[in-house]
């Protein structure tokens, strides 16, 4: 496969920062030289700069979990994309379901986030997924294919090679139900459709789709074994290095 495998850890709000120091630190010891499989963790604002001199000289990149699109100004309590990038992140997570749920983040503006990020150099991962009702009602194509287009509406084919998609399932997350690596992927391969109607072919066969959703080192291997799921956003599997790590063994495994 010409895609890398790509894991990566969505800490959501948890970890203060001494904890979250001591989380990177397990991590970068478990897996930091790990060369063959690109890794983020992606802590709250307030554990950034600590998180990244743990890291610093690690295969070990930093993210981060959301941001403002506009570049600076009177909006309290946001955070913009320079202000990330000269914390070393190099991704952010944007359109997560938690965001899009609870903080009524629509397409149009996880739009203007995508672009904000890509025009800074930090590479977003886009979060796409259908909630338990659009799954039963048969509109989980549907809803990811919208979520897909409307997030990356306007890119040049050039900047969506800068972009990463997760597909999350809502009804999988946090909830220790999973996506069978057949239903997962089913619509990991309708998102490269997607994307191969949006930008061509050869872009959508070079971008990376990871799965998000109750991954855990027991069903990792499965659903990285399919064709389409090119690596994993990974919530409360995360907050432990051991099972981080042997998630991105599974990874180092398959690559
Ligand atoms: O939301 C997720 C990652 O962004 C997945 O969370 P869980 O792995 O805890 O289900």
């Amino acid at each position: 496969m010409s895609r890398r495998y790509f894991i990566a850890g969505n800490w959501k709000m948890n970890k203060t920062s001494s904890e979250a120091a001591a989380l990177a630190q397990g991590v970068v010891e478990a897996v930091g030289n790990v060369s063959n499989v690109d890794i983020a963790i992606c802590p709250t604002f307030t554990s950034l700069e600590t998180v990244e001199k743990i890291i610093e000289g690690s295969n070990v990149k930093l993210g981060a979990q959301n941001m403002h699109f506009e570049k600076s100004g009177a909006f309290t309590g946001e955070i913009s994309a320079a202000m990330l990038r000269e914390l070393h992140c190099a991704y952010v997570i944007l359109g997560h379901s938690e965001r899009r749920q609870y903080f009524k983040e629509c397409d149009c503006l996880i739009n203007k986030k995508v672009k904000a990020a890509v025009a800074s150099s930090l590479k977003p991962i886009l979060c796409v997924g259908e909630t338990l009702e659009e799954r039963e009602a048969n509109k989980t194509i549907e809803v990811v294919s919208t979520q897909t287009k409307g997030g990356l509406d306007g890119l040049t084919a050039e900047e969506a090679l800068k972009v990463v998609i997760a597909y999350e399932p809502v009804w999988a997350i946090g909830t220790g139900k999973t996506a069978t690596p057949a239903m997962a992927q089913e619509v990991h391969a309708e998102i490269r459709k997607v994307l191969a109607g949006m930008f061509g072919e050869n872009v959508a066969e070079k971008i990376q789709i990871l799965y998000g959703g109750s991954m855990k080192p027991e069903n990792a291997d499965e659903l990285l074994a399919q064709k389409d799921i090119d690596g994993g956003l990974i919530g409360g599997a995360a907050l432990k290095a051991d099972s981080f790590a042997a998630l991105v063994n599974s990874a180092v495994k398959l690559a």
